[in-house]
């Protein structure tokens, strides 16, 4: 099922005929579970929204698969909604977000498998996709000087082991076959312009591409992936581009016919979805919120993106090597800003998998769709319901969740680490439901505190956090992020930031902004701030030590079990 949604935020509406400015743009973000479109104007205000899910397959555990052709429509369906009833002329830019997916197409651009089944339709690889461990640690064990720029330890979510696997368990039906390998937030660009340009962004982030030095080389000898150096680097892309440039002539007559668009509209060229969340809120003014932020340089705001997994995105004025945090990757977000990019690979993903699988959850679903209300909103009511004289929080006393069901991606770079769960009753009934989801939300929080303490301990300094994605919109994660870190926490006025930041890229391409920096600051917006409560300070102390010996005893567990 899709959706369309006509807002009037921040005083503009579609509707409006006077009010309404001349110049808007639309942003596309390609998350892991749909695509959503907005049209926003020069203020940063969405005018419309219209999401649609796409599909994914798991054939296999740690597979992960999706359809380029699927994404594209989606991206088609969503766009031609939110432009419905305006004058088309009147659009200024495009600009493109996504997961940092691995896309594979053939010479002449049409879909490879990335399975065994031989199945073209699934021909992207999906970030979570965790199939090439061994690729990934042989890739470690060169011990290479650009895995010092991934935080010492290349990620199997990363490109260079996902290109790996395939040349050695697919050679006939992709690898030799393929023509072109592109990271999702690429590809979408290319198929709207017909440039295969590629964006310094993904580049850097996901494949080793040095902003400063170009590839290397001597990485891709040595990992068993000559053939890209011998091929000149032009089927992973050896044109590479700032995001937000605007690329070739803007969309094609087809793509635009698609789109519902007009040809040449400016296309920019894209981000990964994590860094368009950061545009869509680090950039904001600040003043009048007190904020500790406020007076600071921009440094010390961490932009977490908080859907399926959680971003934290840190920027630096020179670059800081944090261990197990990736980066840092010069321009790869902010232009002239080094970036260090922390991570939990599943949390969204990890609540729902917790909530859909206890006893309890088809009276959860009954109980809030009864009252027409999210699963989440009605667990959040019903916390405060079952809570004692203390803060919600500490229902958790005796129940601890270590969070890494899918390995830890920051700060301890390591895949095999597995959830825990301790303090485990014999109670399947609503209440045990709701603490074991706040126990996942408290887990998920206690993640970010680790992962703050590893950036400061390398020489970031940060404040105050700037939250969205879809967990944004929970209250009690937003609370807790709070709490646990001590930190205050900035909601921005649009509840979908990451699509402000996909129109500022196409703000950009339109030409209407000098610089990514001023198209940020002026539409990027401050809405909530959520304070800690500093009364609970000691409590979440304590059940951090909890946290940190979790995982501890889990690595004493596997040197037992592995001795003789
Ligand atoms: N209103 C909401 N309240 C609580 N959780 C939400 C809400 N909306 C989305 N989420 C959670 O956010 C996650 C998805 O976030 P989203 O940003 O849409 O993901 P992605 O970009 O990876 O597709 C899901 O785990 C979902 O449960
Ligand atoms: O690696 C990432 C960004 O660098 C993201 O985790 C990945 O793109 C998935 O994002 P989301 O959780 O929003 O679907």
């Amino acid at each position: 099922m899709s959706c369309l949604r006509l807002l009037t935020a921040g005083g503009g509406s579609m509707m409006s005929g006077e009010q309404e400015p001349r110049s808007y743009y639309v942003g596309v973000d390609v998350g892991t579970g749909s695509v959503r479109a907005a049209l926003v104007d020069q203020r940063g205000v969405l005018l419309a929204f219209a999401d649609q899910p796409i599909k994914k397959w798991e054939p296999q555990f740690n597979h992960h698969e999706q359809s380029s052709a699927d994404i594209w429509a989606a991206c088609c369906v969503v766009t031609k909604k939110v432009v419905q009833g305006i004058d088309v002329n009147q659009i200024r830019g495009l600009g493109f977000d996504a997961t940092c997916s691995l896309v594979v197409l053939d010479k002449q651009f049409r879909p490879l498998p990335v399975n065994q089944e031989g199945d073209s339709h699934r021909n992207v690889i999906m970030w979570l996709d965790h199939r090439a461990i061994s690729q990934v640690q042989r890739i470690n064990e060169t011990k290479h000087s650009v895995l010092q720029y991934v935080g010492g330890v290349m990620s199997v979510e990363m490109q260079a082991p996902k290109l790996l696997w395939l040349k050695e368990n697919l050679r006939e039906t992709c690898w030799d076959k393929a023509g072109h390998f592109f990271d999702l937030p690429d590809f979408l660009s290319w198929k709207a312009t017909g440039v295969t340009a590629r964006s310094l962004c993904s580049l850097v982030c996901k494949w080793t591409y040095s902003a400063e030095k170009g590839w290397d080389d001597s990485f891709w000898e040595m990992i068993g992936l000559e053939d890209f150096v011998a091929d000149n680097y032009n089927k992973i892309g050896n044109q590479v581009l700032p995001p937000g440039t605007s690329l070739g002539s803007g969309l094609t007559p087809e793509a635009a016919k698609e789109l519902g668009l007009p040809t040449g509209v400016p296309v920019a060229v894209s981000l990964i979805d994590a860094h368009a969340g950061g545009l869509g809120v680090i950039g904001a003014d600040v003043r009048g919120h007190g904020l500790v932020c406020e007076g600071q340089p921009v440094t010390s705001r961490l932009a977490v993106i908080c859907g399926t997994s959680s971003c934290h995105m840190g920027i630096s004025t020179d670059p800081i090597f944090v261990p197990g945090v990736w980066g840092p990757y010069f321009s790869a977000m902010v232009p002239g800003f080094w970036l260090n990019e922390g991570g939990q690979s599943v949390t969204g993903k990890l609540i729902d998998h917790l909530v859909q699988g206890h006893p309890a959850f088809p009276e959860l679903q009954a109980k809030a769709t009864a009252r027409c209300q999210s699963i989440y909103a009605y667990l959040n009511s019903h916390l405060d319901l079952i809570k004692k004289a203390q803060s919600v929080g500490f229902l958790t006393v005796d129940l601890h969740v270590w969070p890494d069901f899918h390995g830890n991606r920051s700060p301890l770079a390591d895949l095999t680490l597995k959830g825990m769960v301790t303090g485990l009753k014999l109670s399947q009934d609503l209440d045990d439901l709701a603490i074991l989801y706040l126990a996942t939300v408290q887990a998920i929080a206690f993640g970010t505190r680790f992962i703050i303490e590893a950036m400061e301990a390398a020489g970031h300094s940060i404040s105050t956090l700037f939250l969205c994605g879809g967990l944004s919109k929970n209250p009690l994660f937003v609370q807790m992020h709070a709490d646990i870190t001590g930190m205050s926490v900035v909601l921005s006025q649009e509840v979908e930031s990451v699509l402000v930041g996909a129109a500022i890229l196409g703000a950009c391409a339109s030409g209407d902004f000098t610089s990514v920096q001023e198209a940020m600051a002026r539409m990027s917006k401050v809405g909530k701030v959520v304070f800690p409560r500093l009364e609970d300070k000691k409590y979440y102390d304590k059940k951090y030590q909890v946290f940190l010996k979790l995982v501890e005893h889990q690595k004493e567990y596997s040197a037992i079990m592995s001795g003789d």
